[in-house]
């Protein structure tokens, strides 16, 4: 618990894109009378080069975690996409941001867009999620493992080796490089990941005062879309890393008396990694059933066969439950 004026300490990564989106969080709640300052953790992900899916879907939040549970920091932030999807009871999300543009963007040479990459063109990911959904799309693209920091991953295309590559649009918003993404991927093409372009910003369960503080900085319409995603991909058993996309958008219905009033609508696809099969469906739920919503549709996926399209992720994950 932290003294009355004190400023909050704000937990995250060292990376750029981790320090301009705990950025976000701190100015927001100094300028909401919260005096606030950055505290920076190292994470096991920040130190490997080695694919996501081999060093495990907590790598980046756990150590930031580790740092909030033991009173080193008062509020952490995250990408939400990279929580495990278990809640943690030692802590809570007292507040989501209001969310960035979820989409994936395309970085490529002379500004091509997707479509217009001629057969054999290589692309730089190495989400099981981009690559699959590339190789259903049938445009005879090759797929190119690539992990690093944002920097690193465009450099592969300005420096000729690759002909494009995939990112969280988020990401590059949040580093003010939006001027490079020759594409913002349809969500047709290209579902992004559970989650994708918001925060989470955790407290301990037991630091009242510290969470009402951070409550203000709450989006609801993030909140929902988020949780409606999140749900899914637990329903579904599947982790950050996952061969899953899934969008959640708030829009506006027709009832029968004419009347207009908010919904949740969400889609959501799972896909064989080598891209031979893609399963996908949708359901629109009140707003208030974001977390049914994404239930039912996981089951309705299932359902429809998404347990053979993915790999064996649970006894693979490096990582307990519950982390
Ligand atoms: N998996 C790493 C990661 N975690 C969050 C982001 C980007 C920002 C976001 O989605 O909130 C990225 C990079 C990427 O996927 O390109």
């Amino acid at each position: 618990m932290s003294e009355p004026h004190r400023p909050l300490r704000i937990g995250t990564r060292g990376s750029i894109l981790a320090l301009t989106q705990a950025g976000t969080v701190r100015d927001a709640l100094i300028a909401a009378g919260h005096p606030a300052e950055l505290v920076v953790v190292r994470t096991a992900g920040d130190a490997s080069a080695e694919p996501v899916e081999k060093i495990g879907v907590g790598v980046f939040t756990a150590a930031v975690r580790d740092a909030l549970a033991a009173d080193e920091v008062d509020v952490a932030v995250h990408s939400y996409k990279d929580l495990p999807t278990a809640a943690d009871p030692r802590f809570v999300i007292a507040a989501v941001p209001p969310r960035e543009d979820p989409r994936d963007a395309l970085v490529s040479r002379d500004n091509l867009v997707l479509g217009e990459l001629p057969p054999g063109s290589r692309i730089g990911t190495s989400a099981p999620r981009r690559a699959s959904q590339l190789r259903a799309l049938g445009l005879g693209l090759e797929i190119v493992p690539l992990r690093g920091n944002i920097d690193t991953r465009i450099g592969r295309v300005t420096s000729g080796e690759l002909d494009a590559v995939v990112l969280a649009r988020a990401g590059i918003a949040r580093v003010d490089r939006l001027g490079e993404v020759s594409e913002s991927l349809d969500p047709v093409q290209m579902l992004p990941a559970p989650a994708q372009g918001a925060l989470a910003v955790e407290c301990r369960s037991s630091d009242t005062d510290i969470i009402a503080a951070v409550a203000g900085q709450d989006d609801a319409d993030s909140r929902a879309t988020v949780a409606a995603e999140r749900a899914l991909l637990a329903e579904l058993e599947a982790g950050c890393t996952a061969p899953v996309g899934a969008l959640a958008v708030i829009a506006e219905s027709l009832d029968d008396d004419g009347n207009t009033h908010l919904e949740l609508f969400l889609r959501a696809c799972v896909v064989a990694l080598d891209g031979s099969e893609v399963i996908r469906s949708s359901r629109t739920g009140a707003l208030h059933k974001a977390a049914e919503t994404g239930q039912e549709l996981a089951r309705e996926l299932l359902d429809l066969g998404a347990r053979d399209l993915m790999p064996a992720t649970r006894e693979a994950d490096p990582d307990p439950p519950g982390q």
